[in-house]
């Protein structure tokens, strides 16, 4: 590589986005305005700017569950058809014009019938909002597409009804399911009939496991629940020791947990960002992706959420790319390993690689070369 990428170089990358909640991605802007529209009055700042710094130094937090409690303002703007029907497309527009060519973007309906609407229109309205977010982003010459997963809060206990409301929508849009929240004291097999229900209907998900909590949590969630891909997984490498070889070089001895997250090739949707600021991650630099991305596991990047983390997909292939030294090769590598892991059928995944990443990144390379 000549010189080291630019944020801008980054921006014009055909990229593709498996973690990211549309709860946790609103503009500042709109959070505000949507506040006085629907008379919320709890929002801590007024004026966008310092909206969205607030967001960022409250989740700021070294722990995920201060970090989820910024969610209480998200969350209380999004109650209505058009409230969600507008953040679902102003989503779907701002990642297209990051570059973002595929994405999957998860939000849990349970949250959203404060004021009387039912799940079924919840996920109606989030649907028909993405449907007018791409047909922006096309007319503006940015093309994306938009698959929803459904969440179910692992606290609660509406999971299986989520997961059935996922499988009634999987032919218009909704492309899997998940569960979010505080992980400690929840292990994904409080929910086993959610994702027994999901495997028996042929369908997919993945599970938010090893983030806060450690092995135990994402053992269960691929042993027990059979997850097709962990949201973070980061805790993987308290499998992974580092032995000191002769020379001076390292050397890793990995458990048989972190052979079979290899060997099965189980996608690991890495939120660099999200992670420094709940403290699964110590700091970019120091982020497991470097060790991971080493190792040939089946790495993922994500913003999980670009308001609480002020960030973009872009920015975080730029952090990472500044910190790692990362050039074209391994950000075309994270990408279509993101699309293979996507919840989206075969031949689609395989016409965006070819069609979209592949080319994108040729022309790029060429460009800066
Ligand atoms: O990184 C995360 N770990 C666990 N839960 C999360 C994370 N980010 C967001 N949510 C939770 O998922 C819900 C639905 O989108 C959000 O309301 C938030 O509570
Ligand atoms: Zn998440």
């Amino acid at each position: 590589m000549s010189h080291p990428l630019t944020l801008d170089d980054i921006r014009r990358a055909p990229k593709v986005l498996l973690h990211d909640h549309l709860d946790g991605g609103l503009r500042p802007e709109t959070v505000v305005e949507l506040a006085e529209a629907v008379g919320y009055t709890g929002l801590p700042a007024r004026h966008p700017a310092e909206l969205g710094t607030w967001f960022r130094d409250a989740a700021d937090s070294g722990a995920l569950e201060r970090y989820l409690e910024t969610f209480s303002h998200t969350v209380a703007v999004m109650q209505t058809r058009e409230a969600l029907e507008r953040v679902a497309a102003e989503c779907a527009e701002d990642l297209a014009a990051d570059g973002v060519v595929y994405a999957e973007v998860r939000y849990a309906p349970e949250l959203h019938l404060e004021q009387g609407l039912s799940l079924d229109e919840v996920v109606e309205a989030v649907l028909e909002g993405f449907r007018i977010g791409q047909e922006r982003a096309a007319a503006q010459g940015r093309p994306i597409i938009v698959g929803t997963l459904l969440t179910a809060m692992r606290h609660a206990a509406r999971s299986l009804e989520i997961a059935e409301l996922a499988v009634r929508y999987r032919d218009v849009g909704v492309v899997g399911f998940d569960i979010a929240g505080a992980e400690a004291g929840y292990p994904p097999t409080r929910h086993l009939d959610a994702f027994e229900y999901m495997s028996r209907e042929n369908a997919h998900f993945t599970i938010h496991a090893g983030e806060a909590f450690g092995l135990p949590s994402i053992w269960e969630a691929l042993q027990w629940c059979g997850a097709d891909r962990l949201g973070h997984g980061v805790r993987i490498v308290d499998d992974i020791e580092h032995l000191r070889a002769e020379g001076g070089g390292s050397e890793v001895r990995m458990g048989r947990l972190a052979n079979y997250v290899r060997d099965q090739r189980v996608p690991l949707e890495m939120c660099p960002s999200s992670n420094v600021q709940t403290g699964a991650a110590p700091s970019i630099a120091e982020h497991p992706i470097g060790m991971l991305r080493e190792l040939r596991f089946r790495v993922t990047v994500n913003t999980d959420n670009r308001l609480q983390s002020g960030t973009s997909l872009s920015e975080e292939f730029f952090k990472l790319s500044t910190a790692f030294g990362y050039g074209w090769d391994d950000l075309e590598w994270f990408t279509v390993n993101a699309m293979k892991s996507a919840f989206l059928p075969f031949d689609e995944r395989l016409s965006l690689i070819n069609g979209r990443i592949k080319p994108g990144f040729a022309q790029l390379k060429w460009a800066t070369q």
